[in-house]
């Protein structure tokens, strides 16, 4: 009878007995290193499957020395393949799901065998909903990933982030890694180590303290004046994107803060070319940030990572080479890391160097912008509100005169400020958890009782979830700017304002808070004083159902009708 290719004996193939075992025995003790090992390294099956893949070229390779027919060498090779890669699977499958420490934190089947769930999810930027529905339907721990738990317990914030305790011992997780784009080569953000981490951000510090932002006030009033021309402008034709405007805003702040130029955005009257690219770059890092190792490999493909990664380059370069020039700004922030100005404790390297100006534009742009965007959305469908705004307003902007000091916008204007606090609540631009790796044990708190997780789990709060629930704030849902004012008027108005931490918590929070509010109260109060807005219905759902997670949210058009007030 003629035999199938696979279905040949190995009698009939005539095999050497030696050679099986040559490869039998390296292949059981593939399998047995991967069971030791398969916690504490988790991509030891990466390493398997080359390992399989290398046997079976051999296979391949040495059918005439063996003495056996081409197809049938390839028919072994393929058997062997796969029954070593099924076995690997089937293996981590079972392990991960009954054996592991994680195995009693709740948590859909699909995380808990795999990370490939997430790309998806996050190229479709629902990361926020899916996590906090876990959290919802499984409790405060929920398992997100095969060695990673969520938790939306507040005070999991001072046991994950925090300066003392386990928290403090903590490197970050492997999201930052395929951040890095280059192994081992970070930005402030990436940087592995509290240590390390703490002593790169005593050079980035001098760039955000009280005397360096007074510098940056004439860059923030004139690009929030350039803004505010513009969006008038563009309301004579009619309706427009406003969310586009103030994603020129944050992107030429940034550039001029950042590296002494400006993406000149605002002067053009729309986005350029570049903030498509870092936008694109972004939600493809992130996408790929749940395999890392994706990441590495996509460097070397063309895609939309490696040309940001160009122009990144192009960007420091461009930077270096104008020291000392200061075109927009007395001393930008890369002034401080290049150590033109302030004292340099760590001198960065060219790759470093473009790791931080990625930092610098995509944390500081996209963030206060899309905020913006959303307290806009938020207050054109609250009339009332805005009158409010304008009332205690009114004294600082006497006939419309600008107020000579905008300091005053910080420490008189309780509603406005509310108004930020509320947004960065109810839509906080960074949604999701910022993984931390557990150097030992971790303590999470659960409800009333608590979770104990090993070294090496992957960890954090879920911000989304934690500003959108009931045990922390009445009617979470709701843009309610005043409960950040008011007393509550009984035990049913809670509000746990621990539980708010849009910018994150502890020695590896936003250094550029404090920037962020400067902009954010300038560009509210003088829009609110100098416009009256509205949104259709459908564009404001549209605009809802276009907030994505990307990390950083993004969202797509925000259609707005726009007028200038009479008595400005
Ligand atoms: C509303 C606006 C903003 C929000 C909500 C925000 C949020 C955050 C969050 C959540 C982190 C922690 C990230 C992590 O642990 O991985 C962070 C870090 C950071 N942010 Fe912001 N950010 C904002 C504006 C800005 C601005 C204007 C800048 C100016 C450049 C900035 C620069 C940074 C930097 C450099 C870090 C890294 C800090 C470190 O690792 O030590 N951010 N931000």
């Amino acid at each position: 009878m003629k035999q199938t290719a696979l279905s040949v004996s190995v009698e009939d193939l005539k095999v050497p007995y030696n050679q099986l075992v040559t490869i039998a025995i390296p292949s059981a003790f593939a399998l047995l290193f991967h069971l030791a090992v398969q916690y504490r390294e988790p991509y030891s099956h990466h390493f398997l499957i080359g390992l399989a893949s290398t046997l079976t070229a051999l296979t391949v390779v040495l059918h005439d020395e063996w003495k056996i027919t081409h197809s049938a060498a390839f028919s072994v090779a393929l058997s062997m393949f796969g029954v070593f890669t099924v076995t690997i699977f089937t293996s981590m499958a079972i392990y991960r799901v009954f054996f592991h420490p994680l195995r009693n934190i709740p948590g859909l089947l699909s995380c808990k065998l795999s990370m490939w769930s997430w790309p998806i999810t996050d190229w479709f930027g629902t990361r926020q909903y899916k996590i906090q529905d876990m959290h919802k339907n499984l409790g405060d721990v929920v398992r997100i990933g095969p060695r990673e738990v969520s938790c939306s317990d507040p005070s999991a914030l001072t046991a994950i982030y925090g300066p003392t305790g386990a928290g403090a011992k903590t490197v970050r997780g492997p999201w930052y890694g395929a951040q890095s784009m280059i192994p081992h080569v970070h930005s402030l953000q990436n940087e592995p180590t509290l240590p390390e981490h703490n002593r790169r951000r005593r050079d980035w510090d001098p760039a955000f303290s009280t005397k360096a932002l007074s510098g940056y006030h004439e860059n923030i009033y004139r690009n929030a004046d350039m803004l505010l021309d513009q969006i008038e402008k563009l309301s004579k034709k009619g309706p427009f994107d406003l969310k586009e405007s103030l994603l020129c805003f944050g992107f030429d702040m940034m550039g001029e803060l950042g590296f002494a130029r400006s993406f000149g955005t605002l002067k053009d009257g729309k986005t350029s070319h570049v903030v498509h690219l870092v936008e694109l770059g972004v939600r493809a890092i992130n996408t790929i940030g749940n395999v890392p190792y994706l990441a590495h490999i996509m460097r070397f493909l063309p895609s939309p990572i490696q040309a940001f990664e160009s122009w990144l380059e192009a960007a420091v370069k461009w930077r270096m080479s104008k020291q000392g020039e200061r075109e927009f700004v007395d001393a930008d922030i890369f002034a401080f890391l290049l150590g033109e100005e302030g004292k340099q404790r760590r001198k960065l390297d060219k790759r470093e160097l473009q790791q931080d100006c990625m930092l610098v534009v995509v944390a500081g742009s996209d963030t206060t912008s899309n905020a913006l965007a959303f307290c806009l959305y938020e207050l054109a469908r609250q009339p009332r509100l805005v009158e409010m705004i304008r009332e205690e307003l009114e004294v600082h902007f006497p006939n419309g005169a600008k107020p000579e000091n905008f300091d005053v916008l910080r420490d008189d204007a309780p509603l406005l400020n509310a108004c930020l606090h509320e947004v960065l609540r109810l839509w906080p631009p960074v949604p999701s958890g910022l993984q931390r790796t557990t150097t030992t044990e971790m303590t999470l708190p659960n409800g009333n009782s608590s979770v104990v997780v090993p070294p090496n789990t992957v960890v954090s709060t879920h911000t989304w979830t934690m500003h959108r629930d009931p045990r922390n704030f009445h009617k979470p849902n709701n843009f309610l700017p005043e409960r950040w004012i008011n007393e509550p008027k009984s035990k049913r108005e809670v509000h746990n304002a621990k539980a708010w931490s849009p910018f994150g918590f502890g020695t590896t929070s936003c250094i550029g808070k404090n920037l962020a509010y400067m902009e954010m109260r300038l560009v509210l109060a003088q829009f609110i004083m100098r416009f009256d807005f509205t949104m259709e219905p459908a564009d404001a759902q549209d605009f809802r159902d276009s907030i994505r997670d990307q990390f950083v949210s993004a969202a797509g058009q925000m259609i707005c009708s726009v007028s200038p007030r009479h008595q400005w």
